[in-house]
This record gives structure tokens, sequence and C-alpha cells, in this order.
């Protein structure tokens, strides 16, 4: 028995400039239904979850929900409509407290003469945790001060918040660890039980197959299918999302720790205020040394702690290549060594500035001529020679970094780094967020540096990623090293998730 539809979409247009990012989309979604988005960086998905969010206003079309036309006018009113979005981008007040975050746009219903009472919001906010099964999470503190998977786990309280009976996650699995992600699988069976339905987006095609029911695939623009979950393989889906087959193999195909005798790098008891409990691991020349950790590991604080952004209370961290102790970014970014974030936009790129410059600025000491003079026409040349060696889709290096969809982004992120002459490179979830192609185009950059000789700390909330790059793994739990894995050892997923929890 078809199921009733709760979403109808008609002729849904969006264009930005010249860029016409959705093309007379149609689409049906029912009530109890699961569907994925699927499709390349930049082929359209979240302006389209936009569009239905209320973040973008459609250039044409009509959009239905429970049979009446259905036209937000900004997020709020979607919320009204029990439609409540997780955007890609992380979407907090950073100067306020989670609590307030959670309930922005609604605090109205705890203010009392002007005054918003905190403790009924902090409340509030407990009992929507209790309410979807969600854990603890530190209502008081400030936004601005949480990292990336705390700051989705509050925007996920909000969309929740509304009570939605459609909800829309873009790439939110993608910014989680192992523990946070079965949170959201159950979260999903949850409203699959209340008859209620979902849009997601996750470039983990894997998952998407495993946790959707239906799968809408993208490409330019263009809604080609939607098609049943159960009755497509993976590489027929990365087939329809990109026109072509994708082949071989991502990660490496070699069972064994291959690097120089040579130690370049090394953390010797460190322990810092952020929780790292005396850290002492070293890293060899062309090794790649993964990470691997449920949400309060510390995994993240490693790559922070390397690359001289957060100083240890106790320890040393030290460039044995160079004789150097890192105790701030300066020494680390002069000893050719780069750091490449989780938080994408709040940490690495600068959002409100052209693409040029965010590929260039990592290597303005390249540029800069023989008097000291930047060339604005080496510039140029160089960011378009970026862009067209990772396939940066953009209308122009001088567009804006804020127009390019969140895979482009990472592309740049990463990208401006690869042009480099490293040593040691410290990727902190480089694929968070990227399409297939992308994702395979990275992971040969990354064994291409193996091969020069260039070392890797690769920090990551995807084991199958730590599994099939690093030569040791490092598991850690509660701020400290648990265990260390050998790739000759053959990586097992149960086991390392076992030694996590
Ligand atoms: N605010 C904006 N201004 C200008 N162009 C934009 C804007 N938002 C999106 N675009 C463009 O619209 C197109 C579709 O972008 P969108 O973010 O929807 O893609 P996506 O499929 O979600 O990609 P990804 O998988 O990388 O997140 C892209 O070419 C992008 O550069």
């Amino acid at each position: 028995m078809k199921k009733e539809c709760v979403l109808k979409i008609e002729n849904l247009n969006k264009s930005f400039g010249i860029t016409h990012a959705n093309k007379n989309i149609c689409m049906e979604l029912h009530k109890g239904e699961i569907r994925g988005l699927s499709g390349e960086n930049g082929c359209g998905k979240s302006t389209l979850l936009s569009q239905i969010a209320g973040i973008y206003h459609s250039d044409s079309g009509t959009m239905y929900k429970d049979g009446e036309v259905y036209a937000p006018k900004n997020p709020i009113d979607a919320g009204d409509h029990k439609i409540a979005i997780v955007v890609q981008e992380l979407g907090l007040i950073a100067d306020l407290p989670a609590g307030v975050n959670a309930f922005l746009g609604k605090t109205g219903q705890f203010t009392k003469f002007g005054y918003l009472s905190l403790k009924k919001v902090y409340q509030a906010a407990n009992a929507e945790l209790e309410k979807w099964g969600l854990p603890k999470m530190n209502f008081r503190s400030l936004a601005g001060g949480m990292n990336v998977e705390n700051r989705k786990m509050i925007e996920l309280v909000r969309a929740l918040s509304s009570d939605p009976d459609i909800l829309i996650l873009d790439e939110v699995t993608q910014s989680l660890s192992h523990d946070n992600r079965n949170i959201v699988y159950q979260l999903l069976k949850k409203f699959k039980e209340m008859n209620r339905s979902i849009i997601l987006i996750s470039h983990d095609l894997e998952e998407t197959l495993r946790i959707t029911d239906t799968i809408s695939i993208l490409r330019d623009g263009e809604l080609l299918d939607t098609v049943n979950s159960r009755e497509i393989s993976e590489d027929e889906l990365k087939r329809r999302m990109v026109g072509r087959n994708i082949e071989g193999d991502y990660y490496r195909s070699d069972e064994e720790e291959i690097y120089e005798d040579e130690v370049i790098f090394s953390f010797s008891e460190v322990s810092t205020e952020s929780g790292l409990k005396d850290v002492s691991f070293d890293v060899h020349k062309g090794e790649i040394l993964g990470f691997c950790g449920l949400s309060d590991s510390g995994i993240h604080d490693i790559g922070q702690a390397a690359y001289g952004l957060m100083k240890p209370e106790k320890g040393k961290i030290m460039l044995h290549s160079d004789q150097v102790e890192i105790v701030s970014t300066n020494v680390s970014l002069n000893h050719r060594m780069a750091y490449v974030p989780k938080d994408r936009d709040g940490e690495a790129l600068m959002m409100k500035t052209t693409i040029l410059r965010n590929l260039c600025l990592t290597s303005m000491e390249q540029i800069r001529g023989k008097a000291g003079y930047i060339s604005a026409s080496h510039m140029k040349k160089m960011a378009e020679d970026a862009k067209a060696e990772f396939n940066i889709k953009c209308t122009s290096v001088l567009q804006n970094m804020n127009g390019l969809s969140g895979g482009n982004k990472q592309k740049v992120n990463l990208g401006r780094w690869l042009l480099k002459d490293l040593q040691l490179l410290i990727i902190d979830c480089p694929t968070r967020g990227v399409d297939v192609g992308v994702k395979s185009y990275i992971y040969q950059c990354m064994k291409e540096a193996k091969k020069k000789g260039i070392s890797m700390i690769l920090i990551t909330d995807e084991l199958t990623e730590a599994m099939g790059m690093s030569d040791h793994i490092i598991v850690m739990k509660n701020g400290g090293i648990k265990k260390k894995i050998a790739r000759s050892s053959h990586f097992n997923e149960e086991e390392m998730i076992e030694v996590m929890i």
C-alpha cells in the first residue's frame, strides 16, 4: 500500500547569478519515509533542502505540505509547518549558551516581563534530550567554545524542538563520531515508527544505502531518478551520481606498515588543559599515523596540539627533523608543517573573501617576488592552476568562498596545503562532505605524499578511512592512548570499536 504523501515538490528552480543550482525539481516524500539525496559536490543537494526548509526562496515552482500549498518565508515559518533542518554549515550564535541556541527564534515562551529565564530554557532543552533519547549535553556552555560535533548535536536539538514531522539532515553524521552516529540512527528509527519523515544527505554511500528507504539522485541541478535503497548497489549508485564508472580501490592496497626509520615528530607525555593525558607517540618519515576514538576521546585535540594551537601543560612536542619544539603555529608553519582542521568554515577558511585569496594564503612566501612584493598575476595563476587541479566547481576564483558548496570548500581547504612542499601534514576529517570522486582523489594525493616521504597524522571519525590509509592506528579514550595497532596485524573494525568503548 502506498503511503500518504507529506511533501510534494513541483518544478522547483533556484539560481545564484549564472549558476542554475536547481532545475525543475519534482519530488514526493511520504509519511514514515527516510529519503537520501545523493550526488556530486555542487550538484544542488543543499540548495534543494534549503528551499524546503525556508532558508532560500525558490525562483519558481510550488511545494505542498499535507496537500496545502507550502511557501515558507523563513526557517521559523518552516518550523511552524513542522519542517526542521540541521544545516551543513554550523549555524549557532557563538556568544550565546548552547541551551539558548537550541531555542533560537522561540525563546519568547521562556520570557516574562522582558526577562529570559535561563533556568526554564535549560529545563526545556533537557526535556528534549529525554524525549528523543539523546545523550546529556552542557546547555550552559557558550556555543562558540564547543567543538564541531557538540555544536552539531545542539543544532539537532534545535531542529527537534519544533517537533517536526519532516526532519532534514544535511551531512550531519559526517560531523559525528561512532557513538553519536548510532544515536542519530536510533533517532531515524524512532521517526519512522512515529510515521514521520526524514530527508538526509550523506556522502557515505554505504551509510546512505543502509539507513534510507529511497534515494533521489541529483546531477548538475537535475533530479535524475528516485530509487529504492534495497534495489541499487553502491557501485551503481556511484555510477548514476557521476555519470561514469568509478573504478578501483579508494584505499591503500598494501598490508604492511611502510615508512623510513627516522622519527620526525613526537609527543612525549603531553597533557593539556583540554584533557589530553600523558600522550606519547612518534611519527616516522613517510608514515601515516591514524587516530580514532569516540566524541570525548581527545583525538581532535591531538591535531591542535601538534600544530601549536594548544600549549601543553606538561610534556614536549618536538619536530625532530628540524630540532625544534612546537610552541606556536609560527614554528609549525615555518617548518613545513600543515594543519587542516575539522571545523572548515570556523577555523580554516576565510568565508567572506575570494577563493583566490584562500587558495594563496598558505603559499605567500612562494608568491612574493624578489623585491618582496606580492604579484597579482602570480596569485591568479596559482589559484587558476589549483582550481583546475582540484576540480573546484565555481564560476571564477574571484567568487567569494561562501558561495561554494560544502565539498568544494573542502577542496580549497585541503588543496591549498597540497600545493606546498611539506614534511608533516596533520589532517582532521579530510573527507568530511566530499563526494566519492573527490574522496578517491584525496586518498590518491595522500598516497603520493607518502611516497615523497611526507608524514601524516590522520585524525578521523571514519574507521574505514583510518584502516584504509594508516600504517598505525592509535585508538584513544578519555584523553589517553588505549591501543596502537599496526597495519600488518590487519585492522579489525569490531576490535577497534571495543577498545574505543
Ligand atoms: N549562496 C550561494 N551563492 C552562490 N552560489 C551558490 C550559493 N549556494 C550554492 N551555490 C552554488 O550552487 C550550486 C549547488 O550548490 P549546493 O551547495 O546546493 O551543492 P551540494 O550538492 O549540496 O554540494 P556539496 O555536496 O558539496 O555540499 C554550486 O555550484 C554552488 O557553488
